[in-house]
């Protein structure tokens, strides 16, 4: 769900009489799910936005409209470049070798019922990066 708004004027929305002061929840959760837009809409196929524009309607990991998340440009360059970094500055190794469990645990930002665990180790290039930043080059 995303954060509740509450409608400031009698509105329609959908077909549905909406009154003044309605509690309004948005269902991202099922609407990222429907099996009508999404090809095997339960399964995790980052691959899936490659190269395509999709619908403001359909993809709202930032809620949509004048109440969007103000955030969002800084948080998609901040998690990539977070991706990034973890990916150039570690070696990263599975712990085993059973099949990721991607099942969904309780809360609001949908964790993952059970953690990833993985092992890292700091790459030489890390070496470089305090070294010059402790000379300040
Ligand atoms: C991956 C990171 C983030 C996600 C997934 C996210 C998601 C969201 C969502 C779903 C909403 C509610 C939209 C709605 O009510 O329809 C929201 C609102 C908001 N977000 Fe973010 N957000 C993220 C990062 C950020 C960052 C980095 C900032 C600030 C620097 C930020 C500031 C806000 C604010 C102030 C609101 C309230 C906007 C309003 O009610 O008018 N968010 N965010």
């Amino acid at each position: 769900m995303l954060v509740p708004h509450e409608s400031s004027a009698d509105c329609k929305n959908g077909g549905y009489n909406i009154p003044r002061g309605t509690i309004l929840l948005v269902n991202a959760w099922a609407i990222h799910r429907n099996p009508n837009v999404w090809d095997d809409s339960t399964s995790f196929k980052p691959e899936r936005f490659e190269g395509v524009e999709v619908e403001p309607s359909k993809l709202m990991p930032f809620g949509m409209g004048r109440r969007s998340c103000p955030g969002s440009g800084l948080a998609q360059r901040v998690v990539g470049l977070t991706l990034g970094s973890l990916i150039q500055s570690f070696d990263w190794k599975r712990i085993s070798e059973e099949e990721i469990d991607l099942a969904e645990g309780k809360g609001a930002t949908i964790p993952k019922a059970k953690p990833l665990e993985a092992m890292c180790k700091a790459r030489n290039i890390i070496d470089v990066v305090v070294l010059e930043s402790a000379l300040n080059v």
